[in-house]
């Protein structure tokens, strides 16, 4: 389902933030990236995104080559990725329930329907009290369920997250990280950046490390 071949990206600037990775993720798979602060985590996922381009090598998901790939095809290819990334970009104008929704409106999924997913997405971070909330009034913590929340709602084949129990505590840690295992038991391919071993113990699955930008 994911292919890198060779993969460098180096910023402007010249800083080589991942150099020279291969790697392949099957579907079905749940893999975490781990490495310290700087390795390169968030620039894996990015490029696996089609958020960056690498500088060489190439970046294979779902059978295309993302660096090849037009730029009007990108929201086709986004619709079946799930982002929670640490810089949210929440629609801080419109209501918690309305952040969920939009992913769905874009696919089309309107009515009972959408509502009935909004809710049940919501339901599951925990948030379901704050639907009407504006995003701006809930705190880190729920903020980043929020994303969860939107990321998961259209059902995507593949779910990318950068570090999404960072701001936890325990008890949502938990809970979102056995809501990743449950869409991974219906087939859902996830990679999850975190520093925390002990998740990555308890929840088992491929581990892949990063240091200065290589796999080790
Ligand atoms: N847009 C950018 N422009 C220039 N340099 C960048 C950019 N994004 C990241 N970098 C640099 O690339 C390196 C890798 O960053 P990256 O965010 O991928 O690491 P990370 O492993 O995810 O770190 P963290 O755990 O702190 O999030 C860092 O040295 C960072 O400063």
């Amino acid at each position: 389902m994911i292919e890198l071949n060779d993969v460098t990206k180096r910023y402007p600037g010249g800083y080589e933030a991942v150099s020279h990775v291969s790697l392949q993720i099957n579907k079905g798979e749940m893999v975490f990236l781990t490495g310290h602060s700087g390795a390169g985590k968030s620039t894996l996922l990015k490029l696996i995104a089609a958020i960056e381009r690498p500088t060489a090598g190439s970046v294979v998901v779902f059978g295309q080559n993302l660096g090849r790939m037009r730029r009007s095809a990108l929201p086709y290819f986004r619709r079946n990725v799930g982002l929670i990334f640490q810089d949210h970009k929440l629609l801080y104008d419109r209501s918690v329930f309305d952040n969920v929704l939009l992913p769905l409106h874009i696919q089309g999924v309107t009515g009972q329907d959408a509502s009935k997913r909004v809710r049940a997405a919501l339901d599951k971070v925990g948030l379901l009290k704050k639907e009407r909330a504006r995003p701006i009034t809930l705190s880190g913590g729920e903020q980043q369920r929020l994303c969860i929340a939107r990321a998961i709602v259209s059902r995507p084949q593949l779910v990318l997250a950068d570090e999404p129990t960072a701001n936890l505590d325990e008890a949502y840690a938990g809970e979102i990280m056995a809501m990743f295992q449950a869409f991974n038991q219906v087939g859902v391919t996830l990679v999850i950046s975190t520093h925390d071993q002990d998740l990555i113990r308890r929840l088992g699955g491929r581990s892949l490390t990063l240091a200065e930008g290589k796999l080790v």
